[in-house]
C-alpha cells in the first residue's frame, strides 16, 4: 500500500523549511531520476526529445537535458518563453552547454523521429484549459512513435484528474515526491502508463506525511487460504444469495462465492432455479447463515422480504437494483455492510441520501470528491465505487485499486465481485478487508487471464481466483 496525496506543494515546502533543502535541489533530484530511468533503458546516442513548458515542469525537463547532454542526442523543444525563475536558470545553463534548443516540432525530421519523448510541458501548475497550440502539439507528440515519458503528471491532466481536451499519452509517468490522486481518476488511466515515484532529496518515507488515501497493490491481498486441518464446511461460513427476477446474476455470485472459499452457499429464491449441485436453494433465509448478498438481478419486487433481510443483523453486500430504492437507507451506517455501486447506481445513492444530485459525467469527473462526501457522512459503511480504478472507502479512508482491466467490462463480472466479497464476509473477514481482498482478486484474475482481453467471461474470472 502506498500513500497518495491530493497536493504535494505542502510536502515540497516542508522539505525546504524543515530539512533545509532548496527548490533547486529538489529539481536536480527530479531530473536525475528521469535520467536514471533513461540510462537504464536506452543506449548511448539515442535520440531524445524533451518538450519543456514555461514553468518548473519545463525546468525539470531542461535540467534533464543538461544531464543527458553528450551521452544522448538530446533536443529540447521550448514552445513558449520560459517564465519561472528556475526555468530561466535551467535554460541559461542548457544554452551555455550547447544543448540543441528548438521552438517548433516541424524542424525535427519525421523519418528519424526521437526514440524517447519526455513531456515536461505542464505539471501541477496546469490551471486552465489548453489553448489550440498546446492541443496541437500534444496531438502531434501522441501520434509519434517512441517511448513516452511524462514528467510528474502527463500534460493535460488537471487537478481533478480530468482531461478536458487533449492529454499526453505516456508509457510511463515519473511523478515527483509522492503519488497524486489526479493520476488515479478513471480518465487518467489511459494517459499515465506505469507510474513510478522519484525521491526528491530525502527518502520518500520522510518526504511523505499523513494521508487518508492509499494505493493498493497485489501484495495487499489476503486470500482465504485454509490453515487448520481439523475443519468442516461450517468452519467457512454460510452465505445466502438472494436471487431475483434475473436469476443469472445471483447464480454467478453464488458460484463465485463457492470458488472463493465459502463453506456453504444457498440461493434464496421463490422459483426453482438451475444451480450446480453444490449450491443449495430455499425460499427463506437459513438461520445459520453468516452473510448475505442482495441486489443483483433483484428487480423491484419482494419489498417486504428485502426489508426484512436488510434489517437482519448480519454481514451483507448490497448491489445493483437496491441503489434505486429508498430501502437502501436502512442499512447505511450499520456495521458490516458493503455497497458496490457502479457510477450510475452511486449517483442514485447520492440522490437518495440527499448528499448530491449529479449526473454520471459529473461523478466521473470528480470521483474522489463524491466518494469523500459519502465517506464523511457514512464512515461506518464500506463503499466500493466501480470503475477503471475502483475506489473503496471506510472510516474516512480511501483505498484505490488500480489493477482493474478493460477485460472486466462485461455483463456478469460485477456479480462475480459481489460473490467474492460476500464469500469473505461469510468467512468472517471485516467488511473493509473483505472488500479490499475481493476487489484485488477480481482484478488480478482478469489480469492473469491468458487469452485475448475481449473474451473474458464471468466464469473465467471465477476460474482465475482459484489459482491466485
Ligand atoms: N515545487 C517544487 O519544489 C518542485 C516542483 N517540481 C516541478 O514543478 C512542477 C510545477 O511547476 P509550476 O508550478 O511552475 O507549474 P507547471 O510547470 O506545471 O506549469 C506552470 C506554467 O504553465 C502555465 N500554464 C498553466 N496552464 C496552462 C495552459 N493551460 N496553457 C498554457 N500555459 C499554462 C502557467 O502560466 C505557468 O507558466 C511540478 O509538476 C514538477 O514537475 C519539481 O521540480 C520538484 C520540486
Ligand atoms: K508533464
Amino acid at each position: 500500500m502506498q500513500k497518495v496525496f491530493d497536493d504535494v506543494h505542502a510536502l515540497d515546502k516542508r522539505c525546504v523549511d524543515k530539512f533545509g533543502l532548496s527548490e533547486e535541489l529538489l529539481m536536480e533530484h527530479a531530473a536525475a531520476s528521469m535520467m536514471q530511468y533513461i540510462r537504464g533503458k536506452f543506449s548511448n546516442n539515442e535520440k531524445i526529445l524533451i518538450v519543456c513548458g514555461a514553468g518548473n515542469n519545463g525546468a525539470d525537463g531542461i535540467a534533464l537535458a543538461r544531464l543527458l547532454y553528450s551521452q544522448y542526442d538530446v533536443s529540447i523543444l521550448v514552445p513558449y518563453h520560459v517564465k519561472s525563475a528556475m526555468a530561466k536558470l535551467q535554460y541559461k545553463r542548457a544554452n551555455l552547454l550547447g544543448v540543441n534548443i528548438i521552438d517548433t516540432l516541424s524542424v525535427l525530421s519525421l523519418e528519424h523521429g526521437p526514440d524517447v519523448i519526455v513531456d515536461c510541458l505542464f505539471g501541477s501548475g496546469l490551471n486552465r484549459d489548453l489553448d489550440d497550440e498546446s492541443q496541437r502539439l500534444l496531438t502531434r507528440l501522441n501520434s509519434r512513435c517512441g517511448h513516452k515519458i511524462a514528467c510528474d503528471i502527463p500534460s493535460g491532466i488537471n487537478k481533478q484528474g480530468q482531461v478536458t481536451t487533449v492529454g499526453f499519452c505516456a508509457d510511463i509517468t515519473i511523478t515527483m515526491g509522492a503519488l497524486k490522486t489526479q493520476l488515479y481518476s478513471d480518465v487518467a488511466k489511459d494517459y499515465t502508463g506505469n507510474i513510478i515515484v522519484s525521491d526528491l532529496g530525502v527518502h520518500r518515507s520522510i518526504y511523505e506525511t499523513a494521508t487518508n488515501t492509499f494505493l493498493l497493490d497485489s501484495a495487499d491481498i489476503k486470500l482465504p487460504l485454509r490453515i487448520k486441518q481439523n475443519s468442516h464446511k461450517g468452519s467457512f461460513g454460510h452465505l445466502s444469495v438472494i436471487v431475483g427476477n434475473k436469476t443469472g446474476a445471483g447464480i454467478i455470485a453464488a458460484e463465485a462465492a463457492f470458488a472463493f472459499g465459502a463453506g456453504l452457499v444457498t440461493v434464496i429464491t421463490e422459483q426453482e432455479v438451475n444451480v450446480p449441485y453444490h449450491i443449495m436453494q430455499t425460499s427463506i433465509l437459513p438461520e445459520n447463515c453468516t452473510a448475505v448478498a442482495i441486489g443483483m438481478g433483484l428487480g423491484h419486487d419482494r419489498k417486504a422480504q428485502v426489508k426484512q433481510i436488510l434489517n437482519r443483523d448480519i454481514a451483507k453486500v448490497v448491489d445493483a437494483d437496491l441503489f434505486h430504492n429508498d430501502v437502501i437507507l436502512t442499512v447505511l451506517n450499520s456495521e458490516n455492510v458493503v455497497l458496490t455501486p457502479h457510477p450510475k447506481e452511486f449517483c442514485s445513492l447520492l440522490k437518495r441520501t440527499k448528499l448530491a444530485e449529479i449526473t454520471v459525467v459529473e461523478l466521473q469527473n470528480n470521483r474522489f470528491k463524491y466518494v469523500r462526501l459519502f465517506a464523511v457522512n457514512y464512515p461506518q459503511t464500506v463503499l466500493l465505487l466501480k470503475g477503471a480504478n475502483s475506489l473503496i472507502t471506510y472510516n474516512n479512508i480511501i483505498y484505490i485499486n488500480p489493477l482493474g482491466s478493460n477485460a472486466l467490462s462485461k455483463g456478469g463480472t460485477g456479480d462475480v465481485l459481489t460473490g467474492l466479497i460476500a464469500a469473505l464476509l461469510a468467512q468472517g473477514y471485516s467488511a473493509v478487508n473483505a472488500t479490499i481482498t475481493a476487489s484485488l482478486a477480481h482484478c488480478m484474475s482478469a489480469t492473469n487471464y491468458p487469452k485475448n482481453n475481449y473474451s473474458l467471461t464471468p466464469m473465467d474470472v471465477i476460474e482465475g481466483v482459484k489459482v491466485l
